[in-house]
């Protein structure tokens, strides 16, 4: 590594460059190490469906080229001289957000993915006024108050969903007072964080239902993942005789769906939980929730605190994801698998064994 903050570094990420979303090796520099950043070498970084909705704008604000990834584990080696939390040689997590006001209420009371000013992890602009990149890349840099140590007893690669799918639904478990054993859970949506929804509820001592779109994942779902039941939407005689018995429903659909057939799974006073990231109207009547003082709501990642419980949780529960490791030269194929709902159940790309800066001698720059 260069000396401490004496030059920006260059490094290489796989970027997509427009609304294809196709991501391809793309040169770019970061900015020198400051005095609380920490320099993270990725080993590896999960591909999250967010990572789909953004590279291919989606969400209407996407800005190129973008490095996505934000479940990022590396290791760190260097640190600024302010650096407290982290030393070199440490493996340690990225996540979603890498910047917060710290002023406000939400960051007051620590849980600072709320805040308005919240920077991401990638497509945003930090606060030099450079943009952000993720982690499909050798290197990031960040400030250290949004890196988290990856305890013992986790591989980085199994870490890696932990950062983003698991603390997701870790988060509002906890927050909504969902976390008493016993308690009849519904996770919508087998996927990256609906499969974390299972391990985590299931280790919590819930009841847990799968409510999936078909019934491929039945058996796995019910023998691998120890799911207590599982469901097919589109079988409205099973849905039928579900009616009223979940306490809450975690929701990861990533589309525009209808709600009112999960909202009569809801017991009195049952919770759902939107978690997916859908840019149509919703809609429902109102008895749906009325004749029940059943809620409708929304969780956004965690905070860095809740991201550390999580791992910590992981850990003493023996919990791991369930993941395919991939090369950085299989992330096109990765999207598109993920996007045609082809994979069990996250993807994480081996960074550091892709040797992409070798790779991307040549490959064109900013
Ligand atoms: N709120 C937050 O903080 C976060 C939000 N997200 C968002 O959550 C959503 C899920 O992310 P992730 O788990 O990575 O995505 P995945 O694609 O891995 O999983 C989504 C699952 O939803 C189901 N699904 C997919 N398409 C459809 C469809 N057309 N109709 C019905 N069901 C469908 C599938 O499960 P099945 O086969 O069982 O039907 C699929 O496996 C995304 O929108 C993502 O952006 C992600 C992380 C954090
Ligand atoms: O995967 C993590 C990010 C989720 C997310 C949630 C809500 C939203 O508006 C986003 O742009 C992203
Ligand atoms: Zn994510
Ligand atoms: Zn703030």
């Amino acid at each position: 590594m260069g000396s401490l903050a004496s030059e920006e570094r260059t490094v290489v990420g796989w970027a997509a460059r427009d609304a294809t979303g196709h991501l391809s090796p793309y040169t770019y520099t970061l900015r020198k190490t400051g005095p609380e950043d920490v320099v993270v070498k990725v080993l590896y970084c999960g591909i999250c469906h967010t990572d789909i909705h953004q590279a291919k704008n989606q969400l209407g604000a996407s800005k190129y080229p973008m490095v996505p990834g934000h479940e990022v584990v590396g290791e760190v080696v260097e640190v600024g001289p302010e650096v407290s939390k982290h030393s070199v040689g440490d493996v340690v997590g990225v996540g979603v957000i890498v910047g917060c006001c710290r002023e406000c209420r939400p960051c007051k009371a620590n849980v600072e993915q709320y805040c308005n000013k919240r920077i991401w992890s990638y497509n945003d602009v930090y606060t030099d006024g450079r943009p952000t990149q993720g982690g499909f890349a050798s290197t990031m840099v960040v400030d250290q108050k949004f890196v988290v140590k990856i305890p013992a007893g986790l591989a980085p690669e199994q870490a890696a969903p932990l950062l983003c799918a698991g603390v997701t639904v870790y988060s509002p478990l906890k927050h909504f007072g969902l976390t008493s054993p016993g308690l009849r859970g519904g996770i919508l949506g087998l996927g990256g964080v609906g499969h974390m929804g299972v391990k985590v509820a299931k280790a919590m001592g819930h009841h847990v239902t799968v409510i999936s779109s078909s019934s491929k994942k039945r058996a796995e779902a019910m023998d691998h993942l120890g799911a207590d039941a599982y469901l097919v939407s589109s079988d409205a005689e099973a849905m039928a005789s579900a009616a009223d018995s979940l306490d809450y429903i975690i929701d990861t659909i990533p589309v525009h769906h209808p709600m009112e057939p999960y909202l009569a799974l809801l017991k009195l006073d049952g919770k759902h939980v939107l978690l997916g990231v859908i840019g149509e109207p919703l809609s429902f009547v109102s008895p749906m929730v009325m004749l029940g003082r059943k809620s409708i709501t929304g969780s956004f990642i965690g905070s860095v605190d809740e991201t550390a419980e999580t791992l910590q949780f992981c850990v003493e529960k023996g919990l791991t994801s369930q993941i395919e490791v991939v090369k950085m030269g299989y992330v096109n194929e990765a999207l598109e698998r993920l996007e045609r709902n082809d994979v069990r159940y996250r993807f994480v790309v081996d960074v550091a064994g892709s040797n992409i800066e070798e790779a991307a001698a040549g490959a064109p720059t900013s």
